[in-house]
């Protein structure tokens, strides 16, 4: 049985999803990550022989002014999950981010990359990255500009301004990859499949300033909305932001022969299914 912590998030939905019968989904109101016990009880009832962690506090510049809970949440909720699925003889999965990164580096960034975050978020989900290692037996899935079905994102972002607005700005100077949770859902299946541990990037392919997502966005949804460019110093979110975070996925692809498609397809299958719902 494998255990999908954070089940109703943007990620989690689309594990279960893929899951079905062989996955146990609990989120908030049956588990809270940073409360030991309420991991112990939770995982030793069920007995999960995989727990995939999709739990997190995900709000960037949230977590910036929110660094005490960040840092409970990405951080010690990790540990606390970590040392419990050990106990029990299961196998941990902590999905974790392009922004344990400074961007600084120029190209594709590779699992064994220093990492270096430039913000709460980046630090507190570098805290559960090492946290994960208290389960010798883990998986370390790192991604990036997650898209999909039932969560807060980027995309549904840009169509819900699109709705009154002519023209929107976006930052140009922040470089990545779009990834659709229907792909990262397929990656860590591959991974798991292939009985996988450590470190893996897995990200669609390909990548795209937030600037030239936004009006591959519009294009596609057929939307007539001019995208202006603005720089991240002029946007001046709280939280800063690496400026070149593109994960290197070869490792993914040559471990498990799974390589994931590029983020334009990936992006117009989305949008084909978000239609048909
Ligand atoms: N979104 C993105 O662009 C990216 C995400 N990631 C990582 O991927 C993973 C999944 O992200 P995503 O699907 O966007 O996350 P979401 O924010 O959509 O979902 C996270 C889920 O975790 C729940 N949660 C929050 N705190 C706790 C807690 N203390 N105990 C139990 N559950 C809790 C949330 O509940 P509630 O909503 O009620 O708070 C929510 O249901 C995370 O590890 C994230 O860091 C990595 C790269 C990019
Ligand atoms: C809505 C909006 C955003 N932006 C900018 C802000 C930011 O730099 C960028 C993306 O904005 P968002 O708030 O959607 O994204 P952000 O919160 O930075 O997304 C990150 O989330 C965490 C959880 C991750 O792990 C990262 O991989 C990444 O996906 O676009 C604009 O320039 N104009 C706009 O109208």
């Amino acid at each position: 049985m494998i255990l999908v912590v954070g089940s109703k998030g943007m990620l989690g939905q689309e594990l279960m999803a893929l899951y079905g019968d062989r996955a146990r989904g609990v989120d908030i109101d049956e588990i809270d990550i940073t409360d030991l016990t309420s991991v112990q009880r939770v995982l030793t009832t069920i007995k999960p022989s995989v727990v995939i962690n999709a739990a997190a506090y995900t709000d960037v510049d949230g977590c910036q002014d929110n660094a005490e809970l960040a840092l409970q949440v990405n951080g010690e909720g990790v540990a606390h999950l970590a040392m419990i699925s050990k106990e029990i003889g299961a196998k941990l999965v902590q999905v974790s981010t392009d922004y344990i990164f400074d961007g600084k580096k120029g190209t594709p960034y590779l699992e064994d990359d220093l990492a270096s975050p430039l913000s709460v978020y980046g630090e507190s989900k570098l805290a559960g990255e090492m946290n994960a290692w208290f389960n010798p037996n883990h998986l370390i899935v790192r991604t990036q500009w997650l898209y999909g079905h039932g969560g807060k994102n980027f995309v549904e972002t840009m169509l819900r301004l699109a709705k009154d607005k002519k023209e929107i700005s976006v930052v140009d100077d922040q470089i990545g990859s779009p990834t659709w949770t229907g792909d990262l859902a397929l990656a860590i299946k591959a991974l798991l499949d292939k009985g996988c541990e450590g470190v893996y990037h897995a990200a669609n392919a390909g990548f795209v300033s937030w600037n030239g997502f936004a009006k591959e966005i519009f294009r596609l949804a057929d939307l007539d909305v001019t995208v202006l460019a603005m720089t991240t110093e002029e946007l001046g979110r709280p939280a800063p932001r690496p400026l070149y975070s593109t994960l290197d996925c070869g490792k993914l692809s040559r471990d498990t022969g799974f390589t994931p498609q590029p983020w334009q397809e990936a992006l117009r299958r989305y949008l084909e299914l978000r239609e048909e719902k």
